[in-house]
């Protein structure tokens, strides 16, 4: 047997997205728009304390496209909070407005392909900062799940420590070359969704996405094991832009 990498977890994850009954919302009274908007803001502001407090993280976006009109990517502690958001929120008069299309259960993880020697994790603030992030504000986000191949020869569950980690290493050399562009939160999800990792990305510029998701696909561990879910693209709705998202 191949021996597993070790992985570190942080706070799980729940992607949720969903279509906004548009139908709905238009045969709605201005009464019943107006109480439905202030509930949505009050659980935004809600879900802003929580980060203030550092108890977990929302990143909202709206999605381009017919997959979903907006995703809320909420990080908390454990999975029973996540449970209770979502089920405090489906009970809100905003969300009768909406259809939930898509949800993605993870949770931040970090292996140890490159960890450094001799440092302990629990010690490590900027690793603990990772586990715990801070969503970025940035202006865009795409979200995909993805597995490693276990098929025949590209069976990624079988092949040595060694050779994983040097393909981790390529991986990360191509990141790296674009800090400061692209910020990625790596979720974990075996055992708790369809895929085996969930990827979000998030930048300032979509076309930065494009061109670090292409050149991965030529790096190894991409090209033979990368097996890719559908993508999700947006850009960041502030509490401003999703009251003008369901202005009518
Ligand atoms: C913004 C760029 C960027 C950077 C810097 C980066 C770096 C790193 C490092 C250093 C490490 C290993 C240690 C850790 O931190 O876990 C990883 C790990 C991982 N990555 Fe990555 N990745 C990036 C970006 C990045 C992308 C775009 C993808 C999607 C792949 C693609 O083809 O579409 C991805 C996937 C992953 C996955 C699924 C894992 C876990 C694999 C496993 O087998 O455990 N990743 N990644």
């Amino acid at each position: 047997m191949s021996e597993a990498v070790q992985t570190l977890e942080g706070w799980y994850a729940l992607h949720d997205f969903r279509l906004i009954d548009w139908n709905a919302w238009h045969a709605a009274t201005p009464q019943e728009r107006k109480h439905a908007t202030e509930e949505l803001n009050t659980f935004l502001s809600q879900w802003q304390q929580v980060e203030n407090d550092k108890l977990g993280s929302t990143a909202v976006y709206s999605i381009v496209g017919q997959k979903a009109d907006f995703v809320f990517m909420q990080l908390r502690e454990t999975l029973e909070e996540l449970n209770d958001l979502e089920n405090a929120f489906n009970k809100s008069s905003f969300a009768a407005f909406t259809i939930p299309v898509y949800s993605y259960v993870s949770i931040v993880e970090l292996s140890s392909y490159l960890a450094k020697p001799g440092v302990d994790p629990a010690e490590d603030p900027e690793l603990q900062a990772r586990l715990k992030p801070i969503l970025p504000k940035a202006k865009h986000i795409c979200f995909y799940p993805m597995n490693k191949r276990r098929d025949g020869n590209d069976n990624w569950y079988m092949l040595p420590a060694e050779d994983r980690k040097t393909m981790m290493r390529s991986h990360g050399m191509i990141g790296r070359t674009y800090a400061g562009k692209v910020k990625q939160i790596i979720t974990g999800s075996v055992g708790l969704d369809d895929w085996e990792w969930g990827v979000t990305l998030f930048s300032e510029d979509p076309l930065h996405f494009k061109k670090l998701v292409y050149e991965m696909r030529f790096d190894e561990v991409s090209a033979r094991f990368g097996e890719f879910g559908d993508f999700y693209v947006g850009n960041l709705l502030s509490p401003e832009k999703f009251a003008q998202l369901i202005q009518v």
